[in-house]
């Protein structure tokens, strides 16, 4: 039965900030680099043919210490684009607190987690959904018919986005979403791809 994990990347500087990162590239901190053991540590037993992360330092040095700690760190590893997280616009390098004080609560609110909300100059969730689907379609899916069994270390948007796709979520629900570093999402399906069971790490 092929298997797909989602693991949200560790901890980054930025998180530790609390700073909007999108495509600012951040390393992890210590205590990242401990989230993405852990979750190694969790992922033991299991066997990958394949993993995917994106092209942003956190997601891969999450995934570099997951394979490391599962004693897998040979398999084919595909790094993309498609799976950075969502595009912060204006906002990328700004505090949160700060940003909540300069434009209020509500709106803030609105850019981090309304569906259809982009930040100026940055992308909606929604955008970030239209260009994960369609790698997790062209990409993802044929391996998983192939009968592999995948691990994907990504972001925290990305992951609700791809979330919102599999778990047939509405707006309502993915807005409330909040998925915390490091953490860790299987997915076993049928060989037809029918989702048969899902345990959360
Ligand atoms: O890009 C970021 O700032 C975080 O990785 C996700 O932030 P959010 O929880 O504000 O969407």
């Amino acid at each position: 039965m092929p298997l797909l994990v989602l693991v949200r990347h560790g901890q980054s500087e930025a998180n530790l900030a609390n700073v909007f990162t999108g495509w600012l590239d951040v390393p992890l901190t210590p205590q990242g680099e401990e989230e993405a053991r852990a979750a190694g540590r969790k992922l033991h037993g299991l066997r990958f043919d394949a993993a995917f992360c994106s092209t942003l330092l956190r997601s891969f040095r999450t995934l570099e210490l997951i394979l490391e700690e599962i004693g897998q760190p040979a398999i084919p590893v595909y790094a993309t684009d498609a799976l950075r997280e969502r595009m912060y616009g204006a906002l990328q390098g700004h505090n949160k607190l700060e940003a909540v004080h300069e434009y209020g609560a509500e709106q803030v609110a609105r850019w981090r987690r309304g569906y259809d909300d982009a930040p100026p100059a940055g992308e909606s969730l929604h955008h970030t959904l239209d260009r994960v689907v369609r790698y997790y379609d062209d990409t993802l899916v044929p391996a998983l018919r192939a009968g592999r069994n995948l691990l994907v270390v990504s972001h925290g948007n990305t992951l609700r986005a791809l979330r919102m796709q599999l778990d047939g979520l509405s707006v309502p629900e993915v807005e409330a979403m909040e998925i915390p570093t490091g953490a860790i999402r299987v997915y076993e399906f049928t060989p037809e791809l029918v989702i048969q069971a899902v345990h959360d790490m």
